[in-house]
């Protein structure tokens, strides 16, 4: 672990018993990787290879077969309300309204705030996801999907975990109240030292946002392949960020990995003799193919950030 890493996630493995009559299935085998304090990280791959998985082992949802993952030196061991999580299908409480799906959380965090405080903060984070105006009292089930996910969005950001974990966060919401959301994750991040892991299949998204993605190959045996760096400067707006001469060159980079590298690579077994491995460290955006060590301190590109 470097002095700069905050998460570190080492030699995870994850395998499922073989069913009566079948194979075991190794997901993935031998996952490194470090993320810094306050890094905003991506991770890409195609359906199946295990980004969930490895996503609720960070949240302390799910455990590994082998290998651990330690958050400001602690082992994570269970869920804590230092990492909140979004997922695909917004997971709320079905008998509470929304406003009290936050409040709930809220309560819990901050256990000796006044009624009103509570209220008061949830209320802002309902507004910022553009909930308000009656919709904060009805249940998730007179909610549209896309409300249901703001409210998941509102009750992850108003706990302030130290690492925020979203899986497909905005993959159910139209263009106009993605763009939206997206903006106002930069704007809480940046305005913190919080981290962010975030699942995606938009390799636009992921560019937008991202200061690097980590890319997956095809399980199983699924691999942690490479760490691609997003060396252009915030503030990134998505209108101007696609003239940034360095965006189509990290997007082709991602899609030439997701239509051919992520099934040339698949299945091939980590050959390291049990060793940490990191993913290879690639900068498209700096020319090609640059290659370099991973030191957590050079990749974390927070000095961008505000
Ligand atoms: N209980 C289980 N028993 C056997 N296999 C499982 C079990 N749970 C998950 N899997 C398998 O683990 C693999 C990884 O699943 P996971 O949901 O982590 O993938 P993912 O990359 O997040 O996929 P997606 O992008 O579709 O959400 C899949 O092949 C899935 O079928």
């Amino acid at each position: 672990m470097t002095d700069q890493s905050f998460l570190e996630i080492d030699n995870l493995t994850k395998r499922f018993p073989a069913p009566p009559g079948g194979e075991p299935l190794t997901v993935f085998e031998n996952v490194s990787f470090d993320i810094a304090k306050g890094e905003f990280v991506c991770i890409i791959g195609h359906s199946g290879c295990g980004k969930s998985t490895i996503l609720n082992v960070l949240a302390g949802l799910d455990s590994a077969t082998s290998g651990a993952v330690t958050m400001d030196g602690g082992e994570v061991a269970g869920p804590s309300l230092d990492r909140g999580v979004v997922f695909q299908n917004y997971s709320l409480l079905p008998w509470l309204s929304a406003l009290k799906n936050v409040t709930f959380g809220v309560r819990a965090r901050h256990p000796q705030w006044s009624k009103a405080q509570v209220q008061e903060h949830a209320y802002k984070y309902l507004e910022m996801v553009g909930l308000s105006g009656g919709a904060e009292h009805r249940k998730p089930s007179q909610l549209s999907g896309g409300m249901r996910q703001r409210v998941s969005i509102a009750r992850a950001f108003a706990i302030h975990p130290k690492l925020l974990l979203l899986d497909e966060p905005f993959g159910a919401l139209d263009a106009l109240t993605r763009g939206t959301i997206q903006d106002e994750l930069i704007r809480i991040w940046s305005g913190s030292d919080q981290t962010v892991f975030m699942i995606t299949h938009d390799v636009d998204e992921a560019i937008l946002l991202a200061d690097r993605i980590l890319l997956m190959t095809n399980g199983p045996n699924a691999q942690v392949a490479e760490n691609v760096i997003v060396d252009i400067p915030r503030p990134r707006s998505r209108t101007e960020i696609i003239h940034h001469e360095g965006y189509y060159k990290i997007r082709n980079h991602l899609v030439e990995f997701l239509a051919h590298r992520s099934r040339e690579l698949a299945g091939q077994k980590a050959d390291d003799g049990g060793r940490r491995t990191e993913p290879r460290t690639v900068r498209p955006a700096l020319g090609g193919e640059s290659e370099e060590e991973h030191p957590a301190a050079e990749t974390k590109i927070v000095a961008l950030k505000r």
